[in-house]
Parts: C-alpha cells; sequence; structure tokens
C-alpha cells in the first residue's frame, strides 16, 4: 500500500485536507502532517517535515503546499534524496514522475483551484519513473548532493 505524506503552511489548509480526503478515497494510504489551522506558521519546517519522512521511507511520496508551492519545494528539495517539482498543470506533474522520478510533488494553493488540484495530484500519482535514458540524468542529480 502506497503511503502519502501531505503537508503545507497556513495559506494550504483547506486545499490540502480536500486533497487528503481525495487521496485516501483512492485508496493510499495517508498521513497528513499539516497545521489544521490558518494561524500564519512557516512553511520551510513543514516542507522538511514531509520530506524527512519520505526520505527515510516512513512515507513512499509526498505532497506539500503553500501558497505558490514554490518556498515549501525550495525547503523540501534541501533534504537529501528528495526531488521535489512545483506544478500548476497535470502534464508537469506527470512528467516531474515519468522523467525526473520526483518523490514529491508541491502546489500553491493562491495558484490553483481545487478541481485543477484533484487533476494534477492524479497524475502524479497515476504516474510511473520510466528509467532508461532518465535514470542516467536522475543519478546525476544524485551525484550533485555527494
Ligand atoms: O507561498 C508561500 C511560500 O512560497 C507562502 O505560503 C507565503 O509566502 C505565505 O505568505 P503570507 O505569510 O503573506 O500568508
Amino acid at each position: 500500500m502506497t503511503r502519502i505524506v501531505l503537508s503545507s503552511d497556513h495559506a494550504a489548509i483547506d486545499l490540502r485536507q480536500a486533497l487528503a480526503k481525495h487521496i485516501e478515497a483512492k485508496g493510499y494510504v495517508v498521513a497528513d502532517i499539516g497545521p489544521t489551522t490558518t494561524e500564519s506558521t512557516h512553511y520551510p519546517k513543514h516542507g522538511e517535515a514531509a520530506a524527512r519522512q519520505v526520505a527515510s521511507g516512513e512515507a513512499d511520496l509526498g505532497i506539500i503546499l503553500c501558497g505558490t508551492g514554490q518556498g515549501i519545494m525550495m525547503a523540501a528539495n534541501k533534504v537529501q534524496g528528495i526531488r521535489c517539482g512545483v506544478c500548476a498543470d497535470p502534464f508537469s506533474a506527470r512528467m516531474t514522475r515519468e522523467h525526473n522520478n520526483a518523490n514529491m510533488l508541491s502546489i500553491g494553493a493562491r495558484v490553483v483551484g481545487e478541481s485543477l488540484a484533484v487533476e494534477i495530484v492524479d497524475a502524479f500519482l497515476d504516474a510511473e519513473f520510466e528509467g532508461g535514458r532518465h535514470a542516467t540524468r536522475v543519478d546525476m542529480i544524485k551525484a550533485i548532493e555527494g
């Protein structure tokens, strides 16, 4: 059973909770570790917390959100082993899995509405890494980490 960890800052509470329900309904095991109130908080710690679960293997994939998806993606990508893409369209979400073997997806709750976010999440979760020439390139990314 694939385990998905979700987190966000205050800008994305409602969208994150809606996505958590959707993902659970698709049959995944969901750990929603984000805050539950809209009190202002700091996205780096929420991105890092989700990324650490993915990096340790506690979760298979992570989905994180903030206002733009940018800051929380930057924080997650600082954790060794994390490849997180910020996506505002389903094509990019599919490709970041198929070509980049992304293990996390970031979405901007102030950028996309709920129905588009659902399509983005579905594209990400339904895709699989293609390997081959893309594996060579992902290995090159890993080598940069040292
Ligand atoms: O998108 C974000 C980071 O990339 C944050 O959600 C955003 O910066 C929060 O802004 P504010 O404190 O004004 O709600």
